[in-house]
């Protein structure tokens, strides 16, 4: 197999180390690339690149009509090769074909809503209370921006700090996931295809704790953009206060999906799937904490219980196939032992809990969809981000009851609620501390409106304008247009 390679300066490259790293296809445990591992010397040149692209070069200064173009380009190349990019998504990551697509198709939508927004903010004349001045605030590229995306959602959050850090001005370094580089891989030879200039976006493969902990701790990067777990957030943090880099992370979640008795329980029940099972409970913000009136819990079990009984697992690449593996045998093991740790603790399981029996799963990550009842809130697996397709159900009888118990948590990245009162359904998401909140659906996003945590899971907002002004420095100028001594001193 011919080795992927690195994008550095313009330039395809090999790690400078020479090693490579097999990437598996979670599937069948097959090898479908090998790829270039690099170490903390690649980030180095990296870096030095994207500085001099951002100190010497014209993108900085490139009308942000002219960005926008090429910023277009790219969302048109990716709608061109949208259905081979979905094919290395769902080959890399095990989910379904159908889901990669969905993800490319929002990835256009992201790089096309940001083109757009590029020449929106021409900045603001100030009213100056100063006689004979002119007060302005405009807007300039932060810098060099580091960015270090996860292996769930691989070319879906790299396309939201891609983006906008290219259409602001901004030179970049980004670092996939080591074990889901693919369409990263690809989107850099769309991202060279597109025009933009050499050293502005940079790509380096490799290990976290090498690659990524170069970008987090380098003097010359001027922000940092993180998105994957809360414990690698905090290392990130703190190497980041070595040059107080600016800083932006989406972190994990734990996220109540809180059903009222008067909910229509017809399409809550079909919801709720879908807020845990896509990617197999893959997902930042998977509705896994049921939070369901005592009064309908029995109803609302035994129907979700049936539905999830009937889930087909599966070969993403197959049309039947509803739900593919988990991402690797260690984060398998991981969602097992979180599974145990709740029955200990009192859980109940009302289905799954366990791998699948099927002959054809066995070379696969596979693990059953999974239901946990007599979940209380003190417990750990109600407590802890699984990331996996295991949802756990607690029971309220107050509205009060519900809140706390929805609030109850580290995280605070979304959440949803179903009824149909509307003034008690505005009532509760008023009071529920996340970044999120759904009325009567779940896991709603697009690039139109920010994205990001309240609490643990996380420190500023992607998408939207505020995932614009996450790339840019405000700046005041202030002119002096009659200066006068004021003999003072
Ligand atoms: N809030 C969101 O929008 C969002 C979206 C997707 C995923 N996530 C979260 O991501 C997590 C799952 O992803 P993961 O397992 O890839 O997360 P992770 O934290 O293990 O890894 C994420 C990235 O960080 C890198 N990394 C690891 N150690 C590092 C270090 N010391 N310094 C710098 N970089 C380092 C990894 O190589 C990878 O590229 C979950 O907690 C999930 O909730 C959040
Ligand atoms: C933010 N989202 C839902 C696309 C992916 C979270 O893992």
């Amino acid at each position: 197999m011919d080795i992927k390679k690195q994008y550095i300066n313009g330039q395809w490259v090999e790690a400078i180390s020479g090693n490579t790293r097999d990437i598996i296809n979670p599937y069948n445990q097959e090898v479908i690339a090998v790829v270039a591992d690099g170490n903390a010397q690649d980030s180095e040149k990296a870096i030095a690149a994207a500085r001099e692209a951002f100190d010497q070069g014209d993108w900085p200064n490139t009308p942000a009509t002219e960005r926008a173009k090429i910023v277009k380009k790219i969302a048109d190349l990716i709608d061109r090769d949208q259905e081979e990019l979905a094919k290395l998504e769902s080959l890399d990551t095990g989910k379904t074909l159908e889901e990669s697509r969905w993800d490319m198709e929002d990835i256009a939508g992201v790089f096309r809503y940001y083109a757009e927004l590029a020449d929106k903010d021409g900045g603001e004349i100030i009213n100056s209370p100063i006689p004979n001045s002119i007060s302005k605030v405009v807007k300039e590229p932060v810098g060099v921006c580091g960015q270090i995306t996860p292996w769930n959602y691989p070319l879906l959050q790299a396309s939201w700090k891609l983006a906008p850090a290219l259409v602001t001005g901004n030179t970049l370094i980004i670092k996939p996931s080591e074990i889901t580089p693919l369409t990263h891989i690809k989107i850099f030879e769309l991202i060279e295809e597109s025009g933009v200039p050499k050293g502005v976006a940079n790509l380096v493969l490799g290990p976290g704790n090498t690659v990524g902990a170069e970008l987090s701790s380098h003097k010359n990067v001027d922000l940092i953009s993180f998105t994957g777990g809360i414990e690698t957030g905090k290392t990130i943090m703190q190497a980041a206060s070595h040059n107080m880099k600016k800083i932006a992370l989406e972190l994990g979640g734990k996220n109540p999906n809180v059903i009222f008795a008067d909910a229509n329980l017809e399409v809550a029940i079909d919801q709720a799937l879908n807020a845990v099972y896509f990617h197999a409970g893959q997902i930042c913000s998977a509705g896994t904490r049921i939070i369901v009136e005592e009064s309908i819990h029995d109803t609302f079990v035994d129907a979700l219980t049936q539905r999830v009984k009937k889930i087909k697992l599966g070969n993403g690449f197959d049309e039947t196939t509803q739900m593919g593996p988990l991402i690797s045998e260690e984060h398998l093991k991981k969602v097992e032992r979180y599974v145990e740790k709740g029955i200990k603790e009192g859980a109940t399981v009302a289905v799954g809990g366990k791998r699948p029996d099927d002959a054809e799963l066995q070379n696969g990550f596979f693990y059953l969809p999974t239901i946990l009842t007599n979940c209380t809130t003190d417990m750990s697996v109600v407590q802890d981000e699984a990331f996996g397709p295991v949802i756990t159900v607690e029971k309220f009888k107050t509205e009060e009851e519900a809140i706390k118990l929805a609030n109850d948590s580290i995280y605070g990245l979304s959440g949803g609620v179903w009824t149909k009162d509307i003034v008690k359904a505005e009532r509760c998401v008023a009071k529920m501390r996340m970044g999120t909140v759904w009325i009567n659906d779940f896991n709603i996003y697009f690039p139109h409106a920010p994205w990001g945590g309240y609490k643990q899971s996380g420190i500023g907002r992607e998408l939207g304008g505020m995932g614009l002004e996450e790339y840019q420095e405000t700046k005041h100028i202030f002119h002096n247009l009659k200066p006068e001594t004021m003999n003072w001193f």
